[in-house]
């Protein structure tokens, strides 16, 4: 079995890290060593972790003062995103996490997300699946759903469409740049902080694409966040800028509306957040339900279900396969805590304050004593009980969405986005891989494909 000398990646050269099957093989690493390892960084690099995916530890994790806190250095490796929810902790963290909240429920907000959803699937994403079965063009999905949801994200957070999905696939700056991001963020992690720093500073490798994608968010963000500062105060429609720049500070001590520097990081880590975490969600289902098995019982299901197109909840077998490829492929594969003082997990493993300890979500979803000898096999059956009706895990089992204070805030319109999505096309299309299509995971912290998913369409009716 995989046995665990030292730090790998440290002073390799970033080629180790392309090495396709790293993620397997942390899987591995957790597998053989109980679910839970050390890994020794050189002296005072900074860089030693606790890795674990030990349910034990993970329910203690998400029911103790850990749950809350990222740890200071978190903050520096997403300094990308400023004080953004994704980033802050502590009582500016309360503020967004409540204010967020309040903006997640209000009445006009998820309206919007609906209408913005369901215009772009009919106006644009249709149209667009049906210009390219016509012409017989390979397409990449992957790249068509990160421009859906950029789409979409963009007008619920900016109130702005960039009109990124057209048959001319403009290029599209943001996408790259928010790509490059996530990778660069990904090797931070495993380098000393110094390292990246000096990196970044004189401009070298991936720590110059951060810094170009950097000038890109803060120049799209300045002309978005002008132009909103000019319109007439409480607009109609709540979009996630508008909302900053109205935000009830007597609520919020720790909230700045007037600063178009926080509005730019609050509402850039809310796009980020929702773009990419559904298009990676959305691509790997597609590829993981070709199978004709599964592609038949989703369209089965839904000749025989009536459902309501804004309350899919009814799609039982389509939200099984859902869950299951996000069990297999969790668009956010890392999860980090930090505990406030020293601990004793469930394990046995002793942790001190403000150390790093770093939940592999893709290694807990393939584990087979938490999920039986067939992990590894996409199954949306497990996920479905006797009486027929969903089966729910426990989080200590199913991270994808994150538990406890800071669980995911878009959970429940992911989920009906991705549900709207299938639906639509799923019932319109059918789609094939084309021949000698790689497919890998990119090393990053958002799982996409690194090759893409290149598909030719045809209309199924
Ligand atoms: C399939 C899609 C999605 C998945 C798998 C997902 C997963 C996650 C995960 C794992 C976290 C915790 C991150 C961490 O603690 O480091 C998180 C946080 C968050 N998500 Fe999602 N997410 C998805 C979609 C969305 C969408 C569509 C939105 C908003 C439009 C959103 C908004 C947020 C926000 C604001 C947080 C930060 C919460 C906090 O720190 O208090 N997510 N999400």
């Amino acid at each position: 079995g995989p046995i665990l000398k030292n730090w790998p990646f440290l002073d390799a050269s970033r080629n180790a890290l392309q090495y396709p099957r790293v993620l397997d093989w942390i899987a591995e690493v957790h597998e053989a060593n109980d679910l839970t390892f050390v890994f020794k960084g050189p002296w005072f690099s900074g860089t030693d972790r606790l890795f674990t995916v030990d349910p034990r530890n993970i329910n203690h994790m998400l029911s103790s003062n850990f749950a809350k806190s990222k740890g200071p250095e978190f903050k520096k490796i997403f300094d990308i995103l400023g004080d953004g929810i994704v980033s802050a902790d502590m009582e500016l963290w309360e503020d967004l996490r409540k204010s967020g909240h309040a903006l997640f429920h209000h009445q006009n907000f998820l309206k919007l997300s609906v209408s913005s959803t369901s215009s772009k699937l009919n106006d644009d994403l249709v149209p667009f699946l049906d210009k390219a079965a016509e012409k017989k063009i390979i397409i990449d999905l992957q790249d068509v759903f990160q421009r859906f949801m950029f789409d979409t994200a963009s007008i619920l957070m900016t109130g702005y469409d960039p009109m990124s999905l057209s048959i001319e696939m403009p290029k599209v700056e943001f996408g790259e740049a928010a790509d490059f991001a996530e990778e660069a963020i990904f090797y931070r992690h495993l380098k000393p902080v110094i390292l990246w720093r000096l990196q970044n500073l004189i401009g070298v490798g991936i720590e110059r694409k951060m810094r170009t994608a950097s000038a890109i968010f803060n120049s799209t963000f300045a002309k978005i966040i002008s132009s909103r500062r000019k319109e007439e105060k409480e607009p109609a429609i709540i979009n996630a800028v508008t909302y900053y720049m109205n935000v009830d500070t007597t609520k919020y001590k720790l909230l700045k509306p007037g600063n178009d520097t926080f509005i730019r990081d609050v509402v850039l880590s809310l796009l980020v957040a929702g773009r990419d975490t559904t298009s990676s969600a959305l691509t790997w289902f597609f590829w993981l339900s070709k199978h004709p098995q599964v592609m038949t019982k989703i369209r089965q299901e839904m000749i025989n279900t009536k459902f309501d197109p804004t309350d899919l909840e009814t799609l039982v077998y389509l939200h099984a396969a859902l869950s299951e490829s996000m069990r297999l492929y969790p668009p956010v594969p890392f999860n980090h805590k930090s505990p406030s003082k020293s601990d004793v997990l469930p394990s046995g493993h002793k942790v001190e304050a403000e150390s790093k300890i770093v939940i592999c979500i893709y290694a807990l979803g393939r584990m087979r004593s938490v999920w039986g000898e067939d992990a590894s096999d996409f199954k949306p059956e497990r996920w479905i009980s006797e009486n027929g009706g969903l089966k729910h895990e426990p989080s200590s089992k199913f991270l994808v969405f994150n538990a406890g204070p800071r669980t995911c805030l878009g959970k429940h319109l992911a989920l009906l986005q991705m549900k709207m999505v299938a639906v639509e096309i799923i019932q319109k299309y059918d789609f094939e891989v084309v021949e000698g299509q790689k497919i890998e995971p990119v090393p990053s912290i958002i799982l996409r494909m690194k090759h893409g998913l290149k598909v030719t369409v045809s209309k199924n009716i």
